[in-house]
């Protein structure tokens, strides 16, 4: 039989700019990139059937531009922070801030309040003046010092709000939803043909977000889940047929659940939303469980809080944003595994533990920070150059420039026939006890 033809997925990568940057940058001490400099780079491209695949692409590379497109002594710039908190959040904002005054000397950089809602008058939120006093110290700190929100707003009041603000540069902190209102915010600036740039800053702690493979705060985030686990062990640890079951963030990706499940090596269940699996019946988790403390006598169970929805009595209601309101699975787990476990006579005790917020409302760590000040910097660079539409982000060694229409597209998800899902199978080695679902030698 002749081989199937598989539809290869087009990716344009090009990026549109606001015009021809004609003004000397102000800049004299550093290197500069051309205009439009770009370089390849393999990486792996999610298809539709969820795996992945590695593909060689040219990007644009974030840097400094020699000339800029806007005069910075008649350029505003704003900046907004949407969804949900993520370390690292104020770091971007004060590298915006810094490098937007210092470097380029723009007339001005404000921040608006409370996410989208900051820009529509009726909520009555205030505009803050962001100078370098102000940001001095903000990366101590976790959350935004600008706060957010969830839920829509109409693009044409905030656009209205960019024209009456006089507003030049737009840079938008966020995740996929954030991306997805940048995309109707830039469609809107460009109906009205205006010479404002949008640049997208990506952002989430599930690290969800389409060819961004490492978004700020993750390394933050999956250090803090670590804390939790850690604890987890100790008290599995602590009782004859001991387990300990943590639930972590993670709402369709299980990136923190899985990357936190390598770092400490105790964790012997992990659940993520990509890997559906069974409760009860043969080789499901329950009778998986059972063996393990058998042979054992300890268990650490680790479940995102999306993995296992089909098991769950999930609304299908959604949040402000959008985004699907989960159902409990800790819960189901917590009530299900005692009574199974009771009702097989295997004496045993289930501490449960869920840092919840804590994972995601801490300070940035080292790594973070300098990651968020390098995503800042390139932020400024990007919209100085007369970038528009924008998201800057880490491939490989380089910060590059995304077009917004990449990031919007397709959800990130763990590919459960990568070699990073082998190795976290490998290091719980809960395919000795659980079903193929989990992806077993045989599959
Ligand atoms: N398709 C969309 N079009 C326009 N705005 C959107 C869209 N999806 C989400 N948003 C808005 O973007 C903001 C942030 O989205 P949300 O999903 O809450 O967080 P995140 O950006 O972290 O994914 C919210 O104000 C939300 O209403
Ligand atoms: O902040 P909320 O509305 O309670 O939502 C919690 C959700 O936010 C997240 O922390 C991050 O989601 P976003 O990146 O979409 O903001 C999820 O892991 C979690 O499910
Ligand atoms: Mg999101």
């Amino acid at each position: 039989m002749p081989a199937k033809k598989t539809r290869k997925v087009r990716i344009n990568t090009s990026i549109p700019t606001l015009g021809p940057a004609k003004i000397k940058s102000g800049m004299h001490y550093c290197q500069f990139m051309e205009p439009d400099e770009s370089t390849k780079i393999t990486i792996p491209v999610p298809q539709p059937d969820g795996k992945t695949k590695e593909e060689l692409l040219r990007f644009e590379l974030a840097g400094p531009r020699q000339k800029t497109y806007f005069d910075p002594s008649k350029t505003k710039c704003a900046i907004v922070t949407c969804g949900g908190l993520c370390p690292g959040i104020n770091d971007v904002i004060r590298a915006i801030v810094m490098e937007a005054h210092y470097n380029y000397k723009v007339a001005a950089t404000i921040g608006i309040r409370y996410g989208l809602e900051g820009f529509i008058p009726k909520y009555g939120h205030n505009i803050l003046e962001l100078t370098p006093e102000k940001v001095g110290d903000i990366h101590t700190f976790g959350g935004t010092m600008l706060g957010s929100s969830r839920g829509p707003q109409n693009p044409e009041e905030i656009v209205d709000a960019l024209e009456r603000m006089n507003i030049s540069v737009l840079f938008m902190v966020g995740g996929d939803g954030t991306m997805r209102a940048a995309e109707s915010i830039l469609n809107e600036v460009q109906k009205r043909k205006l010479k404002i740039a949008i640049i997208g800053i990506p952002k989430t702690i599930d690290n969800d977000i389409s060819f961004v493979y490492q978004s700020f705060g993750f390394d933050t985030a999956v250090e803090a889940a670590t804390t939790a686990i850690q604890c987890a062990h100790t008290e599995a640890n602590g009782a004859y047929n001991g387990i300990g079951l943590v639930k972590l963030m993670g709402r369709e990706s299980g990136f923190i659940a899985a990357q936190a499940t390598l770092a400490l090596k105790v964790v012997n269940f992990v659940l993520i939303p990509e890997s559906p699996f069974t409760l009860e019946g043969e080789k499901g988790l329950l009778e998986g469980l059972a063996e393990r403390l058998k042979k054992r006598h300890h268990a650490v169970i680790v479940v995102a809080e999306g993995a296992g929805q089909d098991l769950t009595d999930a609304s299908r209601k959604t949040d402000a944003s959008g985004n699907p309101i989960l159902g409990d699975i800790a819960g189901i787990l917590r009530k299900r595994i005692p009574e199974y476990l009771s009702e097989q006579k295997i004496p045993h005790t289930l501490k449960y533990i869920d840092p919840s917020y804590i994972i995601r409302s801490v300070a940035a760590n080292a790594n973070d920070r300098i990651y968020c000040g390098f995503l800042g910097q390139h932020a400024v660079h990007a919209a100085m150059g007369g970038k528009t539409g924008v998201v800057i982000s880490r491939m490989r060694e380089h910060y590059i420039h995304l077009p917004l229409k990449l990031v919007t597209g397709q959800r990130r998800k763990i590919d459960t026939h990568s070699d990073y899902w082998r190795a976290v199978l490998e290091s719980t080695g809960q395919f000795q006890y659980m079903r193929s679902c989990f992806g077993t030698p045989e599959d």
